[in-house]
C-alpha cells in the first residue's frame, strides 16, 4: 500500500460548474475572498505567527477585532467564541452549564448532534415531540409540558435547546415564546442556529436566546470545521472559564480552536455574509416560488407552509413509483440529475429528498425544474 500512494497527489472533486442544491453545502460555498484566504492561510497554524497567548486576543490577522467586537455586534450577544462547529458548540454549553445526570429539553426535530452533545455531557434528554407530516411542527407550549414531565419524575432540568430552524424540515419555530416559557422555568435556552447564522438575520437578544451556536461550513461561507458560540455575559462566565492550570487558556475551548484557515475564510466572508442576511427575504420569496412550481409537478412540500425557509423537504411518489421500473432503479434520480450537472440530491433517494434553493439565481433554479420536469416526463410510471 504505503509503495503506491500517486492516487493521493492531485485530488479532485469533480464538481466544477455543477449546480449544487445540497442543503448542508450552500451556505458554506466559499466567497471569492475567502478562496483567496485558504491559499494564504493554508499552512497549518498560520495564524499564530502573532499569537500573545489566546485566539481571540490575535491582533494579526485581526482575529481579536471579529470574535471580540464584530461577532458580538453581528449576533447581538455579549461574548463570542470561535468553535469547530455547531455541535461543539452545543456541547461546550451543556458540559458547562449541566451536571452529569441533569436533563435538557429539545424540540422533537432536534439534530442528532445535539443528542450526541447530551449524552456525551452525561445528561438525559427530554424531547419536544414534532406533530405529523406534513407539518412536523413544534409548538412552544411543548416545551412547559417536558419540563413538567420531566420534574414530576424528580429529574433535574439544567437546560433547552431549540433548533432553528430544523435541519429537516426547514421549520422555524417561534424563539421567543420558548425563550419566556425557559426563562418562567429558570432555565438558560440555547438556540441551534447551524441553518440561520449566516443565512438569515440573527439576534441573540431578539430571539431570547441565552446562548447561540451557529455552524460556519454550513451557512457563513467558510471552509470548515468551524463555528461560533455566542452567550450572554453571566454564562459567558462560565462557558468560557479559565482553566485553573493554565490560566492564559480557556477551559472548555481546550485552549484555542481554529488554528488555521478556517477561521480566516470565515474572516474574508464576513463583509458578504453580513450583506447577504439583509437579503433574506428574497431568498425566502425564492424558495416559496421553487417549491410552489415542484408542487406543481407532483412533489409535496413538508414542513412549514408557507415556507420560511431555502432548506426544504419533499415527498415524492411520482418519482418513486418511476424508480420502480427506471433503468438503476432507484439510483436514477441522482443519475439523471448528473448527467445534467446537477448535484446535492444524495444517491438512491427518490420517495423524499431534502434540497436547498440558497443563493442559487432564478436561472440555475428553472434548470432544476426543467430537470426534474423532463425526467418525470421521460419516465414511464409503474
Ligand atoms: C440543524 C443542525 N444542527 C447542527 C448541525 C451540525 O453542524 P456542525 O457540522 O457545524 O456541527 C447540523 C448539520 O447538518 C444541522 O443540520
Amino acid at each position: 500500500m504505503l509503495d503506491n500512494l500517486d492516487h493521493f497527489k492531485c485530488l479532485k472533486r469533480g464538481t466544477a460548474g455543477a449546480i449544487n442544491i445540497d442543503p448542508l453545502q450552500r451556505g458554506g460555498i466559499l466567497t471569492p475572498e475567502a478562496r483567496e484566504a485558504i491559499l494564504e492561510w493554508a499552512d497549518g497554524y498560520s495564524v499564530c505567527d502573532y499569537c500573545t497567548g489566546s485566539l481571540e486576543e490575535i491582533q494579526t490577522p485581526p482575529i481579536k477585532e471579529f470574535v471580540r467586537e464584530a461577532l458580538p455586534q453581528f449576533l447581538e450577544v455579549d461574548e463570542v467564541r470561535i468553535s469547530h462547529g455547531a455541535r461543539e458548540g452545543i456541547f461546550a454549553a451543556m458540559h458547562a452549564l449541566c451536571q452529569g445526570g441533569e436533563t435538557v429539553i429539545a424540540d422533537g426535530n432536534a439534530h442528532y448532534t445535539t443528542l450526541l452533545a447530551a449524552e456525551l455531557a452525561g445528561l438525559k434528554v427530554e424531547l419536544v415531540p414534532a406533530s405529523e407530516g406534513p407539518g412536523y411542527r413544534v409548538d412552544p407550549g411543548g416545551y412547559q409540558e417536558a419540563i413538567s414531565r420531566a420534574r414530576g419524575r424528580g429529574e433535574r432540568v439544567a437546560m433547552a435547546v431549540l433548533t432553528y430552524p430544523d435541519g429537516n424540515y426547514g421549520n422555524l419555530v417561534d424563539p421567543k415564546a420558548v425563550s419566556e416559557i425557559c426563562t418562567d422555568a429558570g432555565l438558560p435556552l440555547a438556540v441551534n442556529g447551524a441553518y440561520s447564522v449566516g443565512r438569515m438575520p440573527v439576534s441573540a437578544k431578539s430571539l431570547g436566546a441565552d446562548v447561540i451556536v451557529g455552524s460556519g461550513h454550513k451557512s457563513m461561507a467558510s471552509s470548515g470545521p468551524i463555528g461560533i458560540i455566542g452567550a450572554t455575559e453571566e454564562l459567558a462566565t462560565r462557558i468560557f472559564r479559565r482553566s485553573k492550570l493554565v490560566p492564559k487558556k480557556e477551559l472548555e475551548m481546550l485552549g484555542c480552536t481554529l488554528r488555521g484557515a478556517g477561521i480566516l475564510t470565515m474572516m474574508a466572508s464576513f463583509p458578504a455574509v453580513v450583506e447577504r442576511t439583509r437579503r433574506w427575504d428574497e431568498e425566502v420569496e425564492k424558495a416559496r416560488w421553487f417549491a410552489g412550481e415542484m408542487e406543481r409537478l407532483g412533489m409535496d412540500l413538508q414542513g412549514d407552509q408557507p415556507h420560511g425557509h431555502d432548506l426544504m423537504f419533499f415527498k415524492s411518489e411520482i418519482l418513486y413509483e418511476i424508480s420502480k421500473t427506471a433503468k438503476k432503479g432507484r439510483y436514477f434520480l441522482y443519475r439523471e440529475l448528473k448527467k445534467r450537472n446537477i448535484f446535492g440530491i444524495k444517491p438512491g433517494l427518490t420517495r423524499q429528498f431534502k434540497l436547498s434553493s440558497y443563493q442559487l439565481s432564478r436561472e440555475e433554479l428553472e434548470t432544476v425544474l426543467s430537470a426534474f420536469e423532463e425526467i418525470v416526463s421521460n419516465h414511464p410510471k409503474a
